[in-house]
């Protein structure tokens, strides 16, 4: 990677910067880098040093030829065309990007406590107070994301991912929805929205709408987060089955059942959001939007605006 950035570095040099791009921009060269920390979908992602600053960073590289060959390219842009849309603590960062002759390089926050889903498994199951703070969390991040008409259509414990101050940071926005806004920046999800969607979400959390090949809405990303609440208080998916088919079976029909000694108040929220119809979900627009989902009684006495300066509950194993 070093010497053919070289080439393409000594290439750019002779390159005068362009207006638009006041700062230099980097290279491989900057960054030290390390493990794998995950695959994407045309993408590695390596956990990197910035030379100049040790700050560590999440560098997530595309192979052009790779993508140009998939003709993935919409997705790369839509996902960078989506990060810079994102300015909220709840959502990890990108700070740079650059390209060599062979990659495409983002440069992004690196969410040092990992994923959510890590201290789940370790946990087995979470208890009510970190529960409410988590899922919360993923409440306010929704909120912001539905607000600038983004829809993230793959929303899991995977992809939530924890600050070294233990808040959440959300991340793969690969197979995003951008919908486009109205002349008073309301996002459109008109009848036109309605073409044949090319991406499903991972099988347990994907919603009925998405399976019978409707457009994604936002109600799909309450679908998903009714299916998160669900976990983190039973340690299992609500809809997990032998095999994928029947688990899809299951989500068509919104068929489910509560294990025993389930939070009521969870279970009352839980069956408000695992709900067949998108638009009668709690938090869309027909049930009284985000406002009436944060007014239910399982996050009653929540302080919604602290969160971002609340000291998160500590993960604690079930006793
Ligand atoms: C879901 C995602 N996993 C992850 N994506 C990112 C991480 C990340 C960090 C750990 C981690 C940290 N400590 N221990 C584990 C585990 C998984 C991670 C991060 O720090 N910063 C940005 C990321 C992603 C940026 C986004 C453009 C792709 C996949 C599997 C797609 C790579």
């Amino acid at each position: 990677v070093a010497a053919e950035s070289k080439a393409s570095t000594s290439a750019e040099a002779t390159k005068p910067p362009s207006p638009a791009r006041q700062r230099v921009k980097k290279t491989p060269n900057d960054f030290i880098f390390g493990k794998v920390i995950g695959e994407g979908s045309y993408s590695t992602v390596y956990l990197a040093k910035e030379v100049s600053t040790q700050k560590e960073f999440a560098i997530k590289i595309c192979e052009k030829k790779h993508l140009i060959r998939e003709r993935k390219t919409h997705f790369v842009m839509r996902e960078k065309e989506v990060f810079m849309k994102l300015d909220h603590p709840f959502f990890v960062k990108l700070a740079y990007t650059f390209q060599d002759s062979e990659r495409l390089y983002y440069v992004l926050t690196y969410a040092r406590n990992g994923e959510l889903l890590g201290y789940l498994h370790k946990l087995s199951v979470f208890d009510v107070p970190c529960t409410r703070f988590y899922t919360a969390e993923v409440i306010v991040a929704l909120e912001y994301l539905h607000r600038l008409g983004i829809i993230h259509r793959d929303l899991k414990p995977e992809n939530i991912l924890l600050s070294d101050d233990m808040h959440i940071k959300i991340t793969d926005f690969g197979t995003s929805k951008v919908l486009p806004l109205n002349e008073h920046g309301t996002p459109v999800n008109s009848p036109e929205q309605r073409k044949k969607n090319s991406f499903v979400g991972t099988a347990e959390y994907v919603s009925p709408e998405v399976l019978n090949n409707e457009p994604a809405n936002f109600g799909s990303d309450l679908w998903a987060l009714g299916c998160i609440i669900y976990q983190c208080l039973s340690g299992s998916m609500p809809f997990r089955s032998g095999n994928e088919y029947q688990t899809f079976q299951k989500i068509v029909k919104a068929e489910y059942t509560f294990p025993e000694g389930f939070n009521e108040e969870a279970k009352d929220l839980v069956s408000k959001l695992l709900v067949l119809d998108p638009e009668e979900r709690l938090g869309m627009p027909g049930t009284g939007g985000m406002s009436a989902l944060k007014s239910h009684k399982f996050y009653a006495g929540l302080d919604w605006d602290a969160l971002p300066s609340t000291t998160p509950p500590k993960l604690m194993p079930y006793l």
